[in-house]
C-alpha cells in the first residue's frame, strides 16, 4: 500500500514537473479545459472531450519525459537525439491535430444549432 501510495507521488510530481516547465503543457491543459466548458455548455460529447484531451496531455507528459532524457544523455548537439526530440514533438502534434478534428466534428453541429446558425 505504501508502494502504491509513493508511486501516485511520483507521478504528481511528473505533473507538477510538466506544469512548471512546459509552456505547451500549461497551454494544452488550458485549451483542453475550455473545450470540456463548451461540451458541458452544449451538453454533447463530455466523455469523448475528456478522453481526447487525456491522450494529448499523455503524449505531451511522454515527450517531455523524453526531452529531459536527451538533454541528460545527449547535452551537447547530435543528429539522434534532433531526431528523437522531433518525432516526440510530431507525435504530440499529430495528437492535438486528430483531437482538435473529432472535437470540432462533435460540437460544432451541437454549437450552430445552439447559437441559431
Ligand atoms: N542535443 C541536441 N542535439 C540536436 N538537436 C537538438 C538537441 N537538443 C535540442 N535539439 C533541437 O532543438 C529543438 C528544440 O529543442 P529544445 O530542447 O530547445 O526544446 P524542447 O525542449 O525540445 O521543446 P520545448 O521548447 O517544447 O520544451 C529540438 O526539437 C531539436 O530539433
Amino acid at each position: 500500500m505504501r508502494g502504491l501510495r509513493a508511486s501516485f507521488a511520483y507521478a504528481f510530481a511528473g505533473l507538477r514537473y510538466a506544469w512548471k516547465s512546459q509552456r505547451n503543457f500549461r497551454l494544452e491543459c488550458y485549451a483542453g479545459a475550455m473545450a470540456l466548458g463548451l461540451s458541458l455548455w452544449l451538453g454533447v460529447g463530455v466523455v469523448e472531450v475528456l478522453l481526447l484531451i487525456l491522450v494529448v496531455l499523455s503524449l505531451e507528459l511522454l515527450n517531455t519525459a523524453l526531452e529531459a532524457v536527451v538533454d541528460l544523455s545527449s547535452p551537447t548537439y547530435h543528429p539522434l537525439a534532433k531526431a528523437a526530440k522531433d518525432t516526440a514533438a510530431a507525435a504530440v502534434l499529430v495528437s492535438s491535430v486528430l483531437s482538435a478534428t473529432i472535437g470540432a466534428v462533435l460540437l460544432l453541429p451541437a454549437l450552430r444549432q445552439r447559437l441559431g446558425l
